[in-house]
């Protein structure tokens, strides 16, 4: 998959936060895809028109922002491009919380990427949220097909274990490093990184992929580097070299079917 992602160079349209915006950009260059950032109300519905995926991220979120990414996201919608939504810190404030909600009812959401304590509160679920951060000790796993039923949009819930789910199948992915929690900007760059296989194909299978990838790339990168800044940039070299390949054999995935009733 990641070799079909360096092939088409999918164009990544971005409305995302002012943390990490270098760092996404970097991570997409590094892994050969080619992320634009373009936020203003008066260009976001020509750039998505012409994006292959669109990554609304509402880390730094105003009013004016989310304006542009109902826009932006009703034009990908029309075009048939899939979108991904980073649900940044809802749960910590309300407005966090509406303005992520306000998204999913205006528009279509191809997959939600958020630690568990965000997917919980967007989805309702009492938890403990502070800042950008995820709850601890909350079991994506457990939470995941609740989540999807009320949310019913495909959702990858990251953390020690990720998790991902849609109508028809459940995947946990166990690779990754506890060192990704100690650089800004690593479930956004995810995010991103997920953005990018479904602009190739748009399956769960392509997006567990992607998080396998991911995964590696990070493993290897603590091989080399056991401190948070060089990790960072140990991170962005391995999304460089980490082939499919290495993705096939490495990936710690495992699949549950999901029958009728089954998310109940
Ligand atoms: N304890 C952990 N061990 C291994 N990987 C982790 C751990 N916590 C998070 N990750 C990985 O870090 C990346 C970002 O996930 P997460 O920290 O949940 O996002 P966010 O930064 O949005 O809270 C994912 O690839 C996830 O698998
Ligand atoms: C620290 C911070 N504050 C607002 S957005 C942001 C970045 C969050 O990035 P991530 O969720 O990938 O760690
Ligand atoms: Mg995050």
């Amino acid at each position: 998959m990641i070799e079909s992602v360096r092939k088409k160079q999918p164009l990544v349209h971005h409305i995302t936060n002012q943390v990490v915006m270098n760092f996404t950009a970097n991570g997409l260059y590094a892994l050969g895809a080619a992320p634009v950032m373009a936020h203003a109300k008066e260009e976001v519905e020509e750039m998505a028109t012409v994006a292959n995926a669109l990554v609304l991220n509402i880390g730094t979120l105003t009013a004016e922002q989310i304006e542009a990414m109902i826009i932006a996201g009703k034009a990908a919608n029309r075009a048939g491009t899939p979108i991904v939504l980073d649900p940044v810190g809802v749960g910590a404030t309300s407005f966090r919380t509406e303005s992520a909600r306000r998204i999913l009812d205006e528009v279509d959401i191809q997959m939600i990427r958020g630690n568990a304590g965000e997917v919980a509160s967007l989805a309702g679920i009492t938890m403990d949220v502070k800042g950008v951060d995820g709850a601890e000790g909350v079991d994506g796993v457990a939470l995941a097909s609740k989540a999807y039923e009320i949310l019913n949009v495909p959702l990858a819930i990251t953390g020690e274990t990720d998790v991902l789910i849609d109508d028809h199948e459940k995947m946990t992915i166990s690779n990754g490093d506890a060192m990704l929690t100690k650089v800004t900007g690593s479930g956004c760059l995810l995010s991103s990184v997920i953005a990018s296989f479904l602009a190739v194909e748009q399956t769960l299978f392509s997006a567990a992929n992607a998080v396998g990838f991911y995964g590696i790339a990070a493993e290897r990168a603590t091989e080399q580097a056991r401190h948070p800044g060089q990790f960072q940039i140990a991170l962005l070299d391995q999304l460089h070299q980490v082939s499919g390949q290495d993705v096939e054999k490495h990936i710690r995935l495992s699949k549950q079917f999901i029958g009728q009733g089954d998310h109940v």
